[in-house]
């Protein structure tokens, strides 16, 4: 691939709205956004998508750009790199740092596709020209304005309404949301809000027909996950608790959800989201490719992913427009009609702005390969 060189930029932009979940409030996104370079200029763009603080993971912007410039890149330097493949094998022996690890690796995905003149769909084998859109709302201070929100998120189009839930923001406005829209595709994501200590709730959340309850325990569990999935009919999506295709293969096994969200960077990566992508469609398992308020350059990786058939279900890929007042890309991720039309140019198929990435650079290093 004729890597030459590899730069992390840290910016922080501004969320059109707020974005409250069972352990926080986002209101900005201070990320990180990887080139990767190779010898002919051509340019492959990563996202990190760590939030600010350690609080959906263990991972942080900090503690990512800290892994990137100290252990992940070093270990780049002069190493033979000719498949995207390649860097997952060369950072194996360094323990999880998964969304660090995934934001070089998805720009040297995209800078490969580029060289091939492939759509990192192609590259990723992906089949599907569209993928179906779901929208996922935060929690909102009264049932009246949760109520609004998902009135226009069904008037949107999209494909399937997630709702997050707390503890005190769960049973009765997840029934008030019901009695208004008894019909509607809507699950909910507790982010590990809960304990085995709730099963009276979930008991009573299992009468609504929902989806599936995303990531009801806590984030680095598998056993109670089983317990509770045996104790209701609702499909349990495990989130948090999954971070290699092992893990995804022992809570199948152990029973602990019917559902993955694959989310590339807490995986680690592409290469390893395909791998999750083929255990399930292999075992019959739904699989959605889960959002972390991305910019456009880790929303279209994200859609890329979702063109593969074992992605099954509407992922968190909503519009830039949802999230952002001026997204990173051009043209922006839009949608219709419930779904995003799968880029066919070469690589994300988006431009980035560059000269506005940089305005919003605050700080940059950039490490030569070779
Ligand atoms: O729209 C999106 O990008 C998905 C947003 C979303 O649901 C999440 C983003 C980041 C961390 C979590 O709070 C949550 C999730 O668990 O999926
Ligand atoms: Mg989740």
């Amino acid at each position: 691939m004729n890597l030459t060189s590899i730069t992390v930029r840290r910016l922080t932009t501004e969320m059109l709205t707020p974005f409250t979940t069972s352990f926080g409030t986002q209101t900005h996104r201070d990320l990180l956004i990887v080139e990767a370079r190779d010898d002919a200029g051509t340019v492959g763009y990563g996202e990190c998508v760590a939030g600010a603080e350690p609080t959906y993971s263990e991972e942080a912007t900090s503690t990512c750009e800290v892994a990137l410039a100290e252990y992940v890149l070093p270990r780049l330097q002069n190493a033979a790199v000719e498949h995207p493949d390649d860097i997952s094998t060369l950072l194996h022996p360094i323990k999880r740092n998964n969304m660090a690890k995934a934001s070089v690796e998805g720009a040297v995905w995209d800078l490969w596709a580029k060289q091939q003149g492939i759509s990192l769909s192609q590259a990723l084998g992906g089949t599907k020209s569209r993928v179906d859109v779901g929208l996922s709302i935060g929690i909102k201070p009264t049932d009246a304005e949760l109520l609004q929100a998902v009135g226009e998120a069904v008037e949107a189009g999209y494909r399937r309404i997630k709702i997050k839930i707390a503890p005190g923001r769960d049973l009765e406005m997840m029934r008030a949301v019901r009695r208004e829209f008894p019909d509607e595709a809507i699950m909910v994501d507790a982010n590990s809000a809960y304990t085995l200590d709730d099963a009276q709730l979930f008991a009573a959340l299992d009468e609504l027909n929902l989806m599936m309850i995303e990531q009801p325990l806590a984030h680095d569990d598998i056993v109670d996950h089983r317990h509770l999935q045996a104790a209701i009919r609702t499909p349990i999506c495990l989130d948090e608790s999954i971070h290699s295709l092992d893990d995804a293969r022992k809570a199948l096994e152990l029973g602990s959800g019917k559902i993955i969200n694959i989310k590339v960077g807490r995986v680690g990566g592409l290469t390893e989201s395909l791998k999750i992508e083929q255990l399930c469609r292999e075992s019959g398992v739904d699989a959605w490719c889960g959002g972390m308020l991305e910019t456009g350059i880790g929303r279209a990786h994200n859609v890329a992913i979702a063109s593969l058939d074992g992605f099954t279900l509407p992922g968190d890929t909503a519009p830039s427009a949802r999230y952002w007042a001026e997204d990173l890309i051009t043209p922006e991720v839009t949608m219709h009609n419930g779904q995003i039309e799968v880029p066919t140019g070469p690589g994300l198929g988006y431009e980035v702005k560059t000269a506005m990435l940089e305005s919003l650079t605050t700080q940059e290093f950039t490490v030569q390969l070779r």
